[in-house]
């Protein structure tokens, strides 16, 4: 396993592996990998003949005030979980942007992102409005440079997941986009990256949004149609342990776009703050 920093070293070697008919899988990444990222690995790995693991923080995904400095790091222990995993390269760059802030836009700078302008606005997007173009950005980059045969993303970042989807599609990047379904800590929480900051009571009242998700596919299974009764429940446990919801919200599962009734296959996505912590999650409905 190789670590490379460099987008010109990166490109090189895919290239190289290209001609000799290798198939590549990517699978970005923010760092500080938990068992969900490791999943995506394991998929792409059954994907592709070699896999490429990114690793970075992308400052233009992130708004003034928001995480980016405490966002959590440790470089060298993301090293080793990919180790035994049969990975071939972390790619790790230190020079994706042409200035180090890709959120000052500069004469000399980077001005150029993708939207995707109806997809974005939605859940995620309503907190974050300008998320969504940096993710969309560094993707494009990403895909860009290390030219892979198939992308690998979590459905715990169900928005995202379908927005990279479209972008790929619309722009016609020659990529194939994996959805991997979400992984759960054992008492099933989402796992995330940003649990790590949660304080334990945090950490146990956060449990709130499994577990209304829970009732909501209960509701869902003994016939309950009505997305305003689902999601009332939802929003009274979340609120009740203590976390302040930014979003609960089912939505078609294609168009992002909010549904009265379950009567197609859907998604109840919810966003919610426990302490200074962000948490998503969701599940996937439908009343067949
Ligand atoms: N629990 C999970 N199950 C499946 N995929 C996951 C899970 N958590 C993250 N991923 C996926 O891993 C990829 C990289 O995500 P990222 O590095 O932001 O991790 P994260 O745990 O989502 O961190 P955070 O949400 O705290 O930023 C994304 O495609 C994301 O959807
Ligand atoms: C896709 C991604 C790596 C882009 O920075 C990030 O948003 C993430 O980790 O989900
Ligand atoms: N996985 C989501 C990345 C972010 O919140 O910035």
């Amino acid at each position: 396993m190789a670590i490379v920093r460099e987008k010109g070293a990166m490109r090189q070697w895919s290239r190289s592996q290209r001609q000799c008919g290798q198939r590549i899988a990517l699978v970005p990444t923010m760092g500080f990998l938990h068992q969900g990222h490791l999943s995506l690995v394991a998929e792409a790995r059954l994907r592709a003949d070699k896999v490429v693991v990114s690793i970075y923080v992308n400052p233009g995904q992130f708004a003034p005030g928001e995480d980016l400095d405490v966002y959590p790091r440790d470089f060298d222990s993301d090293v080793e979980k990919l180790k035994p995993l049969g990975v071939d390269i972390i790619f790790n760059p230190h020079d994706l942007y042409v200035r180090e802030s890709p959120e000052k836009n500069g004469e000399s700078g980077h001005e150029t992102w993708i939207r995707v302008e109806n997809l974005e606005k939605s859940l995620c997007g309503g907190s974050r409005p300008l998320f969504f173009r940096g993710v969309a950005t560094v993707v494009s980059k990403l895909l860009n440079i290390v030219e892979p045969d198939v992308v690998v993303f979590g459905k715990k970042d169900y928005q995202q997941w379908r927005v990279l989807a479209r972008m790929v599609r619309d722009l016609d990047f020659g990529v194939e986009v994996i959805g991997c379904p979400l992984v759960r800590e054992a008492d099933g929480l989402a796992m995330s990256s940003r649990n790590v900051r949660l304080t334990a009571t945090e950490r146990k009242n956060a449990l709130a949004i499994f577990h209304s998700l829970k009732r909501a596919e209960e509701l869902v299974r003994s016939g309950e149609t009505d997305s305003s009764v689902l999601i009332e429940q939802a929003v009274t446990a979340i609120s009740n342990a203590g976390g302040k919801v930014d979003y609960a919200s089912i939505v078609d599962q294609e168009t992002l776009k909010s549904v009265d009734k379950i009567t197609k296959p859907s998604v109840f996505a919810i966003a919610a703050w426990f302490g200074s912590v962000r948490l998503l999650d969701n599940v996937e409905l439908s009343n067949n």
